[in-house]
């Protein structure tokens, strides 16, 4: 740990999102989410932080973070995803916000992590255009009820994995495989994060930013072929989201899949950013796609590293080539990790020691190169529900039995206790 030297003022977090954590799907009139019945395994009671907030926000406390990253449901706050707002949801984020104050950690809130309410999905999701006019009303809400306590405003968590894995290979809802014809979804949240963020502004938010799922992006060979497909790859996962808020432009080569008046909408979608959260997981590797391929790419899989019992491969260093890029590719503001973490399982979880200090060790080398990077807040706090893998994944710092719902810091939460504390 004595490597791990980072500024006094520098923000150390933990991060969670409402659908994975809260349960009480039926509870206090919250709606239908498009996650509520998708896939094989549901959420259901989760890890009822619903109920057990105050517990919660007590870990918070005792593991000495600063920040604590949470999401707004929108189905509990609009539970047919418009007009008026129903009380027991904000009077629910109320009591949250509350707790997590009166422990003198600063908010930080998502206003959308993928729990679509059904009935905005019915009528399109993020095909239709309209969703992001809906969505800013809800942001207009949250702003209003909310700017009070919360320091740090992120409209959309990780849109490209909501385009990505909801609507072009459906691995998560709204489970459809529409492939490149699911980009005009990417533009859709685009246009979403910039109504709201003009939304958000106007209710007073104190700072106003992103959580983007970036990568970087490696070729599989270093021929031409695989170079121009991982090119490609890159403007599909990063530019498609990173491009139009930072620099006002769509990577050219995606705009033939972009709803055809998109130009008109970048002067919303490039409001200027308080700051630019960037989750990482790992690096992905692209080659030229076989004879017929229907994507202009293929991926590979990333070889020769440890790998998470979510089969993710452990590359520490690809946080530091990731952020060194954008600082060279973007004029970036003040730059967060507002995501990163890893499965492994046990409350002796020393894989997972050693996954986030090297990571640590990765993003203050980013930051010796440059990058003005601010904070860092670990994927998860909880153990939690991770999506179509369901409850197998393991993230959290805390063990959750979901029999008894009852939370056991692991050694991971000790180690980054004693780190936070600069003891
Ligand atoms: O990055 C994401 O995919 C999401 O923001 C989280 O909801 C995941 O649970 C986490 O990343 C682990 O995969």
């Amino acid at each position: 740990m004595e490597n791990l030297i980072f500024p006094p003022e520098f923000l150390w977090g933990v991060s969670t999102s409402a659908f994975q954590i809260e349960g009480a799907p039926r509870e206090g009139g919250r709606g239908l989410s498009v996650w509520d019945e998708f896939g094989a395994v549901h959420a259901g009671a989760a890890t009822d932080h619903y109920h057990r907030y105050a517990e919660d926000v007590a870990l918070m406390a005792e593991l000495g973070v600063g920040a604590y990253r949470m999401s707004f449901a929108w189905p509990r706050i609009q539970p047919e995803g418009t007009g008026r707002p129903n009380q027991d949801g904000l009077d629910f984020y109320d009591r949250l916000l509350d707790e997590v104050c009166a422990a003198g950690i600063m908010p930080v809130a998502t206003a959308y992590h993928w729990d679509t309410p059904l009935a905005i999905e019915d009528a399109g999701g993020w095909l239709a255009r309209d969703t992001a006019f809906r969505f800013a009303e809800y942001a207009a809400i949250l702003g209003e009820h909310f700017a009070d306590r919360v320091r740090m405003w992120i409209p959309l968590n990780e849109p490209m994995v909501t385009t990505v894995y909801g609507y072009a290979i459906g691995e998560y809802a709204p489970g459809k495989a529409l492939l490149l014809d699911a980009l005009p979804t990417a533009h859709h949240q685009n246009l979403a994060h910039g109504l709201a963020v003009q939304e958000l502004r106007a209710a007073g938010a104190a700072s106003v930013g992103t959580a983007n799922h970036h990568s970087p992006i490696w070729p599989a060979s270093d021929s031409e072929a695989d170079r121009a497909a991982a090119d490609w790859l890159d403007a599909l996962l990063n530019g498609l989201f990173a491009d139009p808020g930072l620099t006002g432009r769509y990577p050219p080569e995606l705009l033939p899949y972009l709803p055809a008046n998109c130009a008109g909408d970048l002067p919303v979608i490039a409001q200027p950013l308080d700051f630019y959260g960037v989750n990482y997981y790992e690096p992905q590797c692209a080659a030229a796609p076989g004879e017929g391929g229907p994507l202009p790419f293929e991926l590979r899989p990333i070889e020769g590293f440890p790998r998470t019992t979510n089969d993710s491969p452990i590359v520490p260093d690809g946080l530091r080539e990731l952020l060194v890029q954008f600082h060279e590719r973007y004029d970036l503001p003040p730059v967060y990790l507002t995501e990163n973490g890893c499965s492994f399982d046990g409350v002796h979880d020393p894989e997972r020691i050693d996954f986030l200090a090297r990571h640590l060790s990765a993003l203050r080398a980013a930051m010796d190169a440059g990058v003005d990077v601010r904070g860092y807040f670990v994927w998860s706090l909880l153990d939690n529900f991770e999506w179509s893998k369901g409850y197998a994944p393991r993230f959290g710092l805390v063990h959750v039995d979901y029999e008894t719902q009852r939370r056991t810091p692991k050694d991971s939460f000790a180690w980054y206790r004693k780190l936070v504390s600069h003891d």
